[in-house]
């Protein structure tokens, strides 16, 4: 499915930023002052206590909710809040969450999607880097026990201790708890990073379902062949879960607006017993890094290292492969049988 989902009105008005700082500030090059006498301060105060299932999540409560701690989105945190409903619901949706469900969120925001969640009966364990962010979803959430917020930046959080904890605090008495899922609209410049952590999970997790910068989304989940844009990680993301691209959504649904475009990425995690057969992921990894490295190089050249470029061309041929193969060329099923040929562990 291929669609753009619109949904802001187009005359919804961004008076602010006629007139004030630009919305998308570096806080670290903004004085206290300048945000003290921002025009965003007019808007109404929040109120912490506001039942989170009542509120719209539209442009006017975020910035009601940035307002509460003075904030005005930050670039480097990649800060684009979600305004539209739909798109959470779409999310949240593509997890297929529903009553009694361990989601990890990364970067909760205002907590737009965190709401979503919770309303289709999720225990939630939200990982917010900025601490204002991490307060303001604390206070909306406050006094509901499905909501736990770990002030941290997740490419240093210890996930799988986080949610061993969470989990086993929920396994029901028979002892069997279902896996987890992840759901989140992350800072597309962690984009990688969450991929690269959470995909091979698969023992805790078994969706992970992400909005992406669109031509991210596109990048890790066309794994065609001959692809200028094929690479290591898209034989990483087919070995560790089944990749679909949902659905297009356009940069008028943030809160600033971003230069691109998003997209919902949906990751079928699997469990580790059917990951492809390999001797050593390891070996595995490092052998398709090492056929990569030479990107432009026949695999009988770049693969050298492992052992000669005679066996090479053997074992090329015996998996029904060229000699003069290069990497772009090998979907993951070639590079399980080659490896699984030519290296010895
Ligand atoms: C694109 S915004 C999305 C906010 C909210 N989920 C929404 O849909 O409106 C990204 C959020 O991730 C947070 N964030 C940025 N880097 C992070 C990191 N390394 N670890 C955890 N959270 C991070 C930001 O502070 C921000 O709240």
């Amino acid at each position: 499915m291929n669609y753009i989902l619109h949904s802001v009105p187009p005359n919804v008005p961004f008076p602010h930023l006629r007139t004030s700082p630009p919305a998308h500030d570096s806080l670290a090059a903004t004085s206290t002052a300048a945000l003290h006498n921002a025009p965003l301060r007019i808007i109404a105060k929040t109120t912490s206590k506001e039942k989170p299932q009542k509120q719209e999540d539209d442009y006017h409560s975020t910035l009601k909710a940035l307002n509460s701690k003075g904030r005005f989105p930050r670039k480097s945190l990649g800060q684009h809040y979600m305004l539209n409903a739909s798109v959470n619901e779409e999310l949240v949706a593509a997890a297929n969450v529903t009553e009694g469900d361990i989601v990890l969120e990364i970067g909760p925001g205002t907590g737009s999607l965190t709401n979503a969640l919770v309303t289709a009966g999720a225990t939630v364990l939200a990982i917010e880097k900025d601490p204002y962010m991490a307060a303001v979803v604390r206070e909306r959430f406050a006094g509901l026990d499905r909501v736990k917020v770990v002030e941290e930046d997740f490419t240093r959080s210890n996930i799988r201790s986080h949610m061993s904890s969470i989990l086993l605090s929920k396994t029901p008495s028979d002892g069997n708890s279902s896996p987890a899922k992840v759901v989140a609209n992350i800072p597309f410049n962690i984009s990688t990073d969450v991929v690269k952590q959470l995909l091979p999970m698969g023992d805790i997790f078994s969706e992970v379902i992400l909005l992406l910068q669109d031509e991210a989304a596109l990048r890790l989940v066309d794994s065609s062949l001959k692809s200028s844009e094929y690479r290591p990680i898209n034989i990483f993301v087919n070995f560790y879960s089944d990749p679909e691209y949902k659905i297009k959504v356009s940069r008028t649904n943030f809160f600033p607006q971003p230069k691109v475009d998003a997209a919902i990425a949906a990751f079928k995690v699997k469990k580790p017993t059917d990951y492809p057969r390999v001797s050593s992921i390891k070996s595995f990894f490092s052998m398709v890094n090492s056929a990569f490295n030479g990107k432009r190089k026949m695999l009988r050249k770049s693969l050298q290292h492992i052992c000669p470029s005679s066996d090479i061309e053997a074992a090329l041929s015996n998996a029904g492969l060229l000699p003069t193969s290069r990497p772009e060329e090998l979907t993951l099923e070639d590079f399980v049988k080659l490896h699984n040929l030519i290296v010895k562990t």
